[in-house]
Order: structure tokens, then C-alpha cells, then sequence
């Protein structure tokens, strides 16, 4: 839902450190996992990818491996190829490029994957303590080719990285106190590096990113032999192997190459560059498929560089659909087969000469669109009927005890639960399910930031809103009388014609949304000088109660409706913050609390011109020259193409408007207040700080 966003600049940087994610721009890039970390690797440098977690169950034999890493590319694989077979039938689309990976800890002989249970967590980490260790990462990347009969080529590149890292000596209490805080279960040898793991590691030798499960300059360096720099050679023969549907059992087909993938290395041994520090780490490629024969690996002309590959070609044949219905567009004939309203089949000539065919990647983006609100729906059910907290404290459960526990049907239940995994909100295990780590973090009702009210608030007030959205945008205004009864003056004045508990939903809902922009508003400028502020329209005090954690000598009024004062109470433990204090009142109208620093989050865009100017005229009366005003709002571009977040928003039609940086600093300046820096935060809300001359 809030999408985040590279600023410009960002965007940039990452074209010129890599030029080979920017080549993925457009493409339907994959990744085959439910890590969250893995998710978050990838998306810090800017790739833009679906998330379809594997299905593949992590059982393969380890006794058949010679090594431990031969273990984890090939569960890599199976996990990748397992999504790229699936996604054809199953989402009715071919990715592009669908990324696997497996991490796993090896010491003295041993192979760790995740804990299953406590005590498991206490084997693992008491095995590593005092101890060097190897963690592997096998990945493997799926490159999938539409050939014009519908098969699908693919091509497969496989490597791992090792990094070695070693444990102090772990006491008793240390084991047993990380073990309680929950960190260990969900991964390997129990433990994260990235986060409380962290205090237990005397060294890391080698890629720290390998260890928290994505070996990322790696990842890069293959990306880059795949785009960059390999050529094709139409005397190169490589072997692919015919697979059918259900794709066990390969026989093998000789087919040229597709170009620019790189083929394999005879020995299988990689001469990619290994990083070029003193690190430890080391750099392989293992061997191709087993079915590839040496016979046709083939060195790249022109590099010395060789990487693994081998070959796959899927019958994606129409014909084979279970339900014996025709659902995928064939974007390789001339005949697009789409579904009326009434649920048929329409055929629908296209000759080449009328029209050039839709390119995959606008495909994709329309089915995105079109299906984004059953997606939000989805969300906004499994919230409402509590799935995640119960999750949270029953992990494991299969689709039947869900349904039991939330009083829904089984059938209901399974559906949307498996919808929620193919939205990377939980994972399955053997028909079992839990909560991913995004849930854990931001969908519990109960987490530190969780979105859980705010969710509510778009499934009850946004929601049907924005199913009046046509009215709305012929007519020009909210369509809020549609759906409550009473004409707003605003949203909030709104929000208080209805129930006390209306009110506190509503109260909670910018709850949320404070408590998760909160930090990164309250640090986004150097506020030191500022000893009082002064939050107008501060709601809970959630966003004030976070300015006085990163100021410590502030303290700030949270100045807000009396009904919303008399609330707030209801929000601890915020009120035990002592340098948080709450006055009643109405800002059009009342006298302002003093401060030298002024507060106006989420507060603009819903104001008419008209109120904007009476409520910035009345601080700027009360502000001393150097006396600071802190906006927060979702700044829109300036040439106003995006982020989609604060334009969409902009359709709920409230009296308001969104505005870029520039619109908002023109605005404040003439009430005499002068913009002094401006901060893109990458949450969900950005900020601005401005100073009265
Ligand atoms: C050593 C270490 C591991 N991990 C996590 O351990 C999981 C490994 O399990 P996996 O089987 O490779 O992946 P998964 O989480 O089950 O996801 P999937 O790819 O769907 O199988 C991954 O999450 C990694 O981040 C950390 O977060 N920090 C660390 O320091």
C-alpha cells in the first residue's frame, strides 16, 4: 500500500552504480521467497519485483550433496523453478526473471536451517557459540524466454557465496534471553545478524548481506555477465531440456542458445571476479544442471568470464488448463482471447498490420491495476477478522483452525489465506500458515507499528468512499454525504457526529500513521535549538510524544478539538511522557499555546485556501522571528506525476489539496516563514522545515 518511493536523486545513483538494475526496469522480475530480508535487499537498491514465496518444501536429502553449498543452490533452484512453473497457470503471466536463494549455516559437519521450536534454537546456537562458522547463500536465477509456440525457454544461473562469521562465547542467559525475544525462529542457525544476532558475532568475514540471505554484489556481478557484456554465437549449442506441465521428469532436446545468457564453464568453475578487499569471502558457480552434458558446455567468446547455465523449455501449452478453459493472453498469435462481463470468451481478430501486440510489461501493469482492489480488499478482511494476531499467537495453523478461530468457512478462509500468501503477507508451510515478517511488524493490532487502524479506516470510511469515486469526480467534491448522512465541515468535525467509537477509530487511524512517520519526521532536521513546541492538530500526541524521544530537551503541546483532548487519554502509555502535554481547543478559532516551534502534520492538504491562510496567518502572529515551523504532508513531485500515494489520496476529494514542496514553501512564505530545507523521507510522510524571518 505505501509503496517506497526513490527520490530522484536515488534513482539515479542507482542507474550509475548499476546499470544492470536499471535494465531490469520494465521486466517482470520475480522473487521466489518469503524472506522479508531478501525483499528488502532488493528493494534498497531499486529493483521493482513481484514477491511469489515458493511452494518447493526444503526437504531434499542433504546425505546426496558432496558440500553443504551444492545443498543450498539447489534448494535455491527448486524454490525458483517451483514459481516460474506455477506462475503461467497459476497467475495467468511469465515472468521475466524469477530469483531464488537458500541460506544455510554449516559448522562441524552440520547443516542449520531454521529452528523448528526452542529447543532447536538452543542446539543450533549453542553449537555456534565461541565458534567460526560458514553461512551459504545458493541463488539461482531463472530467465524465462516466451517463444511464439507459447513454450517457455529457461535459462538457469546458479551460484553461492560463503561468508565465515564467529560467535563469542554465549553464556546460559545470553542463549536463552535471545532465544525469548522470538529473533531465532525464523532463521537459519537461529540467528540475525542484522538485528539482536548482531551482539552476539565477534567477526564477519566476507559479505555481510550473504549472511542477513541475499549475496547482493554477487547477485549483481551475474545480473551484469547476463546483460552486459555476453554475446551470442550462432555456432553455440547448448542443451535444453523439453519439460512438460508438471515438469519432473526432463528429456532431454538440443535448441540454440537464447543470446546474451551466458553458458557454462567446462570445469564449472567460476572465474567471476572475487571481491577485491581483503574479505574472505569466497565466489563460486557451481555445475550446471545435472542433465547438461559436458559435451555442450560452452566457454563465452570474448570474456573470461564463465558462469553456469542450462537450459529448460516448458510446454505452456493453452490446452492443458485444468478447467479446459482458455485464460492466458496469447501475446505470441494474433488472437487475443479476452473474457466479457458475462464471463465468455470473446475472440478478437488482430491483425499485425492494424496494430502492434501489447507488450507484456503494460499487461502486467493493467492486470496490477485491475486487480489492486481485490488485493486491498484481501488485506482489509484478513485485518478485520484478526488473521494476523492470530497468527501472531498460533503460528502453524492449517486453513481449518483459522476458519474455526476467526468464525469463517473453511473454504473462505483457505482462499484468503492463500491470496495473503501470494501477497507476501504469509507464508505456508505444508498447508500450515504464519505470519510473514511484514505482518508481524505493521498488520498485528497490537505491534509497536502497526497499521492496523489505519487499515480499518480505509476498509470503513476510504473504501466505500472511493465506490462513490465517479460522482465524486463529476461533481467536483467529497461524496462523504453519500456514505455518512450528516454533511461534513471536515473529516475530523465529521468524524465526531458519529459514535464515540467512530471517533476513537478514526483517532486510532492517524494514531498509526503517526507512530510509523513519527521518527522520521522528528528527525529529519536539526531541531536542537528548539526547546517548546507546539503540535496543532496533534491527535493522540503520538507524532509529539516522538519529537520529544528525539529532542531530548523539548517538550511539546499537543493542541487539538476538546472531544479529541478528552480521547487522546485512551492512547497510553503516551501520556506517561511527562514532556507531553495537551491543551483543548479549536485553532481557527482559540488562542494558540506559545512555542517557538510549530507543528502542522497531515493538517494542510485538508484545509480549503481559505482556512489554510486564517491558520497560517495566526501562527505566523504568534512566531518570533527565528521561531521554527515544521510542516509534514506527502510533498508531490513538482512536475505533479506522482507518487501516486498523494495523488490518489487527492480523490477522496476532502476541501483540500495535495501540493508539491515548491507549492507549500510559496504558500508559507507569504506568511513570512522561509523554507530552510526540505526532506524526501521514504516514509510516509515527508517534511519541511521553515523558519519565521
Ligand atoms: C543467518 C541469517 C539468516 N537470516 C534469514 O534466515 C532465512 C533463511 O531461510 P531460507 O530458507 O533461506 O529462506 P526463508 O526465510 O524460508 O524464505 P524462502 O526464500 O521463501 O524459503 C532467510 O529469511 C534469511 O533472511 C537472517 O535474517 N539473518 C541471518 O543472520
Amino acid at each position: 500500500m505505501f509503496n517506497s518511493r526513490l527520490t530522484l536523486s536515488d534513482e539515479k545513483a542507482t542507474m550509475v552504480l548499476n546499470p544492470v538494475i536499471s535494465k531490469l526496469a520494465g521486466k517482470l522480475v520475480v522473487l521466489a521467497s518469503a524472506s522479508p530480508r531478501r525483499l528488502e535487499i532488493l528493494r534498497n537498491v531499486g529493483l521493482r519485483f513481484e514477491v511469489v514465496p515458493s511452494w518447493f518444501k526444503e526437504t531434499l536429502d542433504k546425505s546426496l550433496f558432496k558440500a553443504p553449498h551444492e545443498y543450498a543452490v539447489e534448494t535455491a533452484k527448486q524454490k525458483a523453478l517451483e514459481v516460474a512453473r506455477r506462475m503461467p497457470i497459476k497467475h495467468l503471466k511469465t515472468p521475466d526473471i524469477v530469483i531464488g536463494a537458500d541460506t544455510i549455516v554449516t559448522v562441524d559437519g552440520m547443516i542449520l536451517e531454521k529452528p523448528v521450536d526452542k529447543h532447536d534454537a538452543y542446539r543450533m546456537l549453542s553449537s555456534l557459540s565461541g565458534k567460526e562458522h560458514s553461512v551459504y547463500t545458493g541463488v539461482a536465477i531463472v530467465v524465462c524466454h516466451e517463444k511464439e509456440n507459447e513454450e517457455v525457454d529457461y535459462q538457469l544461473i546458479q551460484f553461492y557465496e560463503e561468508t565465515k562469521v564467529k560467535f563469542a562465547d554465549l553464556s546460559e542467559d545470553m542463549l536463552w534471553e535471545y532465544i525469548n525475544s522470538g529473533e531465532p525462529m525464523d532463521k537459519a542457525g537461529g540467528y540475525g545478524i542484522q538485528a539482536l544476532g548482531g551482539m552476539l558475532v565477534e567477526y564477519v568475514h566476507g559479505d555481510f548481506l550473504n549472511v542477513v540471505g541475499f549475496p547482493l554484489n554477487h547477485f549483481c556481478k551475474q545480473l551484469s555477465l547476463i546483460y552486459n557484456h555476453c554475446t551470442s554465437s550462432s555456432d553455440q549449442k547448448s542443451e535444453s531440456v523439453h519439460l512438460s506441465l508438471n515438469g519432473t521428469h526432463p528429456t532431454s532436446v538440443l535448441s540454440q542458445p537464447t543470446p546474451n545468457i551466458p553458458t557454462q564453464s567446462s570445469h564449472g568453475s567460476s572465474s567471476i571476479p572475487k571481491p577485491s578487499s581483503a574479505s574472505s569471502s569466497q565466489t563460486h558457480l557451481t555445475h550446471c544442471s545435472p542433465s547438461a552434458s559436458p559435451g555442450h558446455k560452452v566457454k563465452r567468446k570474448g570474456s573470461d568470464s564463465e558462469v553456469s547455465q542450462s537450459s529448460w523449455t516448458l510446454v505452456n501449452s493453452l490446452s492443458k488448463h485444468t478447467d479446459g478453459r482458455e485464460a492466458k493472453l496469447r501475446d505470441s498469435e494474433n488472437t487475443l482471447p479476452l473474457i466479457s462481463s458475462s464471463g465468455q470468451l470473446i475472440e478478437h481478430d488482430v491483425t499485425e498490420h492494424e496494430d502492434s501486440e501489447p507488450r507484456k510489461e503494460d499487461l502486467r501493469r493493467i492486470g496490477e491495476l485491475i486487480d489492486g482492489f481485490k488485493a486491498s480488499k484481501a488485506l482489509f478482511t484478513a485485518a478485520r477478522l484478526r488473521v494476523f494476531d492470530l497468527l501472531h499467537r498460533m503460528p502453524g495453523l492449517d486453513a481449518a483452525q483459522v476458519a474455526q478461530e476467526v468464525k469463517a468457512s473453511v473454504k473462505g478462509t483457505e482462499c484468503l489465506l492463500e491470496a495473503c500468501v501470494s501477497l507476501g503477507l504469509l507464508k505456508s508451510k505444508e498447508r500450515t500458515y504464519e505470519n510473514t515478517d511484514l505482518a508481524t511488524s505493521l498488520l498485528r493490532s497490537d505491534a509497536c507499528f502497526s497499521l492496523h487502524g489505519y487499515i480499518q479506516h480505509c476498509d470503513d470510511t476510504l473504501w466505500p468512499l472511493f465506490s462513490h469515486l465517479e460522482s465524486a469526480v463529476e461533481e467536483g467534491h467529497s461524496q462523504r454525504e453519500k456514505v455518512v448522512s450528516n454533511k461534513p465541515k471536515d473529516m475530523l468535525k465529521d468524524a465526531f457526529h458519529n459514535s464515540q467509537e467512530a471517533k476513537l477509530r478514526f483517532m486510532n487511524a492517524m494514531h498509526c500513521v503517526a507512530k510509523v512517520a513519527g521518527k522520521s519526521v522528528a528527525t529529519a532536521f536539526d531541531l536542537s535549538r528548539y526547546k517548546t513546541a507546539c503540535d496543532l492538530g496533534g491527535c493522540t500526541g503520538a507524532m509529539a510524544c516522538e519529537f520529544t524521544k528525539a529532542h531530548p530537551g523539548m517538550s511539546v503541546t499537543v493542541f487539538d478539538l476538546p472531544a479529541v483532548a478528552e480521547l487522546s487519554e485512551r492512547f497510553h502509555p503516551l501520556h506517561s511522557n511527562n514532556r507531553v502535554s495537551f491543551v483543548a481547543g479549536d485553532f481557527f478559532q482559540d488562542e494558540l499555546p506559545k512555542a517557538d516551534l510549530y507543528i502542522l502534520a497531515r493538517i494542510l492538504h485538508d484545509l480549503t485556501d481559505e482556512k489554510l491562510h486564517i491558520l497560517l496567518s495566526k501562527i505566523a502572529d504568534v512566531c518570533k522571528p527565528g521561531c521554527g515551523l515544521l510542516l509534514s504532508e506527502i510533498f508531490l513531485d513538482e512536475d505533479r506525476s506522482g507518487p501516486s500515494r498523494g495523488l490518489l489520496q487527492a480523490l477522496s476529494m476532502s476541501e483540500g489539496k495535495q501540493r508539491s514542496a515548491t507549492e507549500y514553501s510559496v504558500l508559507l512564505k507569504s506568511h513570512g516563514f522561509i523554507t530552510a530545507q526540505i526532506r524526501h523521507t521514504d516514509n510516509l510522510l515527508d517534511a519541511m522545515f521553515c523558519i519565521k524571518a
